[in-house]
């Protein structure tokens, strides 16, 4: 079994605390050994002060842990456990050994379209164990991704998701870009949603891959707008194969989105994702 035999209770003392990883809005990771099994992990710190401002950060916290600690998938960033002292509360993370994707993509500008292809794969294979368990993540975007020691992409931060079906109301705050069109619709009480926003999210994910900025990007107001009516242009050098399946995703309707498992079998993903030897001479596509 690839989870190490941890125990369930955690303290500080139990971990050698290395070098600063990143932070976020709310708290700071530290690559971190646990001192017994010499186990690397990443060990994200969230001050409670920072917590209680009443932003319902809290209420995101606990259920990053509440659903994180139940997920297991190589494309999830895993969360190992947590415990907390009287100022901080201690998030036991899975290390990514190469880092966050935001950072290559926007060092690279865009991934060419094998890898921006097996991410893509990578990401329809989490999300479709994440909607087997009614979950959906609604946050995802190049900064929710980290990739791991083989490349592989990792989904971590699991502090807006939720158990579908639902309408909570999601306070807007950083970017519009990878919001669906019935998450912006505001005011209607039946902005009732359910994990095919995460379908919406993955076709602006694959558009920045290739493109190397969202779809929608613009000023708030034009965003919100050009949501609402899915109004992209996909530059003429995208293959056509990427713009269908692109054009397959970002569809108004939620119930007219490309389902994962078509997603999976695309004719996109299976001309860079094949395993093995050349995909011309393979009949049928690895499962
Ligand atoms: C860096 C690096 N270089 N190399 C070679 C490896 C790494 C590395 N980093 C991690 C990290 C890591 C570090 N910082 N971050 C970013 C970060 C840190 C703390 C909080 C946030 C945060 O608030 N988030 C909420 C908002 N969304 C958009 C975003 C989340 C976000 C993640 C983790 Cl969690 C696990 N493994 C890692 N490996």
């Amino acid at each position: 079994v690839d989870q190490p035999l941890v125990p369930k209770q955690f303290h500080l003392g139990m971990f050698e605390i290395g070098r600063p990883l990143g932070k976020g809005k709310f708290g700071r990771v530290y690559l971190a050994r646990e001192r017994t099994t010499g186990f690397i992990c990443a060990l994200k710190v969230l001050y409670k002060s920072e917590l209680q401002q009443g932003s319902g950060v809290e209420k995101q916290v606990r259920r990053e842990i509440e659903i994180q600690s139940n997920l297991r998938h190589p494309n999830i960033l895993k969360l190992y456990g947590h415990f907390h002292d009287s100022k901080r509360i201690f998030l036991i993370l899975e290390y990514a050994g190469k880092g966050e994707l935001y950072k290559h993509l926007r060092r690279e500008n865009r991934f060419p379209e094998w890898k921006a292809a097996q991410y893509t794969a990578q990401m329809a294979s989490a999300l479709r164990y994440l909607h087997r368990k009614h979950v959906i993540h609604r946050d995802i975007k190049p900064e929710n991704i980290l990739v791991g020691i083989h490349g592989e992409i990792k989904i971590s931060d699991f502090g807006w998701s939720v158990h579908a079906p639902n309408n909570r109301r999601k306070t807007l705050c950083g970017t519009l870009d990878y919001l669906p069109p019935e998450m912006i619709r505001s005011g209607s009480k039946d902005n009732w949603y359910d994990e095919k926003v995460d379908l919406w999210s993955l076709g602006v994910l694959i558009y920045e891959f290739l493109v190397g900025e969202a779809p929608f990007e613009d000023t708030p107001v034009m965003t919100h707008r050009r949501i609402a009516r899915a109004d992209m242009t996909i530059p003429e050098w995208v293959s056509k194969e990427a713009r269908d399946l692109i054009q397959k995703l970002l569809v108004l309707d939620p119930q007219k989105r490309l389902p994962l498992e078509d997603v999976q079998n695309h004719p996109w993903i299976i001309k860079h994702c094949v395993k093995g030897e050349r995909a011309a001479n393979r009949e049928k596509p690895l499962k």
